[in-house]
């Protein structure tokens, strides 16, 4: 006679906040392993700039297949060139090696919005330190003629002048840093145009509907860890999903960054030279009715020297989440801008979701995040965005 035990691997559950309020996942207590190249594949974007459809197409695959499946892939020949890259990052550690003091000129606490430097700790999720910079149709590498702004796009736009006015005393700074976000902001038009084939949509479906993207530049840096933190287990950025449509993420060799698979595993999305990570957000996810995958990630920083990070975080932004129009290709009503598109939706698929603008759906999520940062440093909690709520 036999007998067999099945053991059941330990789990966790993890809270993590939506725009529509706390989502739990359950996460194996295992410890991280590497990534398969399955689950973060490494797409080759040459076919980005080729002249025929049919190697777009092809391209177009890979990508839904990867969107699909783990939600993160890297891209190699992306066509950002690597000294965009190199001083870039010059001038994120020329920014973060100031004192703190020179650091606070372009304080967030000054922005009408995100923009601007953020200390240690000044978010539920991140212990590390970060500045961002939003979209501002002055530096679009698309020049477009200021004094024609659409009326309704205007209070959407939020880039600030503060933050190159408070780094103008480090040479080169502003010009640098706008060349690599006017970089990313090429490829991402660019790429967006490949999702909308991955999604059987004419190439050009969001072309118009990024004339004035949502386009947040940021750079992250995470200090060396000490012994006492490594101790702790403390993370750099804690567990969370993106909000816009994609991000394009380059990251140094350091290595941390870590995704939820499918099965619930925390994977590492060990650095490739020469790669940016991509992943899709939650507004893409949206829009494809749950298709594409916004998946959960973070980083842990455990290593003895310092990381940082160049994220991009490519949405779009304009308001026009009230207008309606009518298809006339599907004889579909939906919403232009915000509604799941009508290629991902079907008699048996009905569309899961509301049509809403980017910007309220960011709104929204950013205004729980700000609530629940409130009640958090109320009770003097240190936990991250998202918290293992039962083992
Ligand atoms: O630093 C990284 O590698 C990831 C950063 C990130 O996930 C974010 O800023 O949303
Ligand atoms: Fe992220």
């Amino acid at each position: 006679m036999s007998s067999t035990t099945t053991i059941t691997p330990s789990t966790s559950k993890l809270e993590l906040r939506t725009a529509y309020g706390p989502v739990f996942r359950d996460v194996l207590n295992t410890p991280p392993r590497d990534c398969t190249a399955d689950e973060i594949p490494i797409i080759d974007l040459s076919p980005l700039y080729s002249l025929k459809i049919e190697d777009r197409k092809e391209l177009a695959k890979e990508i839904r297949a990867a969107a699909v499946n783990t939600g993160f892939f890297y891209i190699k020949n992306h066509g950002i060139k690597e000294d965009v890259i190199a001083d870039a990052k010059k001038q994120l550690l020329a920014f973060f090696k100031q004192s703190t003091e020179d650091k606070m000129k372009i304080s967030q606490a000054k922005s009408k919005g995100f923009n601007g430097y953020k200390g240690p700790g000044r978010t539920n999720i991140s212990p590390s330190e970060s500045m961002m910079w939003q979209y501002d149709p002055q530096y679009d590498p698309d020049p477009k003629p200021l004094d024609a702004i659409p009326e309704e796009v205007k209070p959407w736009i939020r880039g600030e002048e503060f933050v190159w006015e408070g780094t103008s005393h480090l040479p080169g700074f502003k010009e640098e840093v706008l060349a690599y976000w006017a970089a990313c902001l090429t490829l991402s038009r660019k790429l967006v145009r490949i999702f909308a084939l991955s999604l059987d949509l004419a190439e050009d479906y969001f072309d118009s509907r990024t004339t004035y993207p949502g386009a947040d530049g940021v750079f992250n840096y995470y200090p060396t860890t000490t012994e006492e933190q490594r101790a702790k287990n403390s993370v750099g950025l804690g567990s969370h999903t993106d909000l816009q449509l994609f991000t394009l993420l380059w990251q140094d060799m350091t290595g941390g960054l870590q995704v939820l698979s499918k099965d619930g595993q925390w994977v590492k999305a060990v650095p490739v030279e020469g790669t940016i990570v991509v992943n899709i957000g939650d507004f893409m996810m949206r829009l494809c009715n749950d298709m594409y995958k916004s998946t959960v990630h973070r980083v842990y920083n455990r290593s003895t020297v310092e990381r940082v990070s160049m994220p991009f975080f490519f949405g779009k932004l304009e308001g026009q989440s009230s207008v309606s129009v009518v298809n006339q290709d599907l004889g579909l009503n939906f919403n232009c801008v915000e509604g799941v598109v009508p290629s991902c939706t079907s008699p048996e698929n009905p569309p899961k979701y509301e049509p809403i603008s980017c910007g309220d759906w960011c709104q929204l999520r950013f205004s729980l995040e700000s609530n629940e940062m409130k009640k958090r440093l109320a009770r003097e909690a240190q936990e991250p965005s998202a918290a293992i709520v039962a083992a």
